[in-house]
């Protein structure tokens, strides 16, 4: 097998379109060329779904497109019968789940940390051996994620050892100077290709992903 560690070619960041609650806005999504599809079972948020509207949606996700459900805090019983109903590739947890949690589910998942002031991601990330990457949102009291917020873009991780994901009010127009500043893994986007809240708008999300193959 030849070596792939001096190969010169870069993979481009990855992204997922997160916060889907229809069909049309799955397809837009797909077809403007999202990495990974997020769907949001938290009821507080506008744009959670249910597990039968999930399953509505997952049929729209082609091959080679991750499906990755968002959980804050879930009831473990809760979690393992929904994975048994519905065909989800990644798990992301948004709230205060530890390392034992997360890894009961035996899928792979990703841990969002929320940056607060004080808060050192590298040495956080370290709580999650298991975890298969980290994704970095902005921290507002009392709201687990989604705030269209975004933080101090200086403070993400220069170090690629672990898979970062950068998150937290990112928009078209803001990308480029995200990805200058960051160099992620990855970006998460929400808020900032909604029509209104839940509501995802076309045109946006290929504007997103037009923006990032420009940069
Ligand atoms: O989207 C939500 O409603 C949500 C609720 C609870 C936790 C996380 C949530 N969303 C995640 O937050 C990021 C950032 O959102 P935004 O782009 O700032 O609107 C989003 O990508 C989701 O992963």
């Amino acid at each position: 097998m030849s070596d792939l560690t001096s190969c010169p070619v870069q993979a481009r960041t990855r992204v997922k379109i997160c916060g889907l609650t229809r069909r049309d806005d799955v397809q837009a999504a797909v077809k403007a060329g999202a990495d990974a599809l997020g769907f949001v079972f938290y009821p507080p948020s506008p744009r959670s779904v249910t597990p039968e509207q999930a399953a509505d949606l997952l049929a729209e996700v082609p091959p080679f497109v991750v499906s990755v459900g968002l959980f804050v805090n879930p009831d473990p019983v809760q979690l393992q019968h929904l994975l048994k109903q519905l065909p989800l590739d990644l798990l992301q947890f948004h709230g205060d789940e530890s390392e034992e949690f997360c890894v009961q589910f035996q899928r792979p998942y990703i841990k969002a940390l929320r940056m607060k002031p004080e808060l050192d991601p590298v040495k956080e990330a370290a709580k999650w051996p298991s975890a298969k990457g980290f994704l970095l949102d902005a921290y507002q009291a009392g709201v687990p994620g989604g705030t269209g917020e975004r933080f101090d873009w200086q403070r993400f991780p220069s170090s690629d050892e672990r898979p970062w994901i950068l998150a937290g009010g990112l928009t078209p127009d803001n990308l480029v100077e995200a990805l200058q500043i960051t160099q992620p893994y990855a970006v998460d986007v929400s808020g900032g290709v909604e029509a209104s809240r839940g509501i995802k708008c076309p045109m946006k999300i290929k504007e997103f992903l037009a923006r990032l193959a420009e940069a």
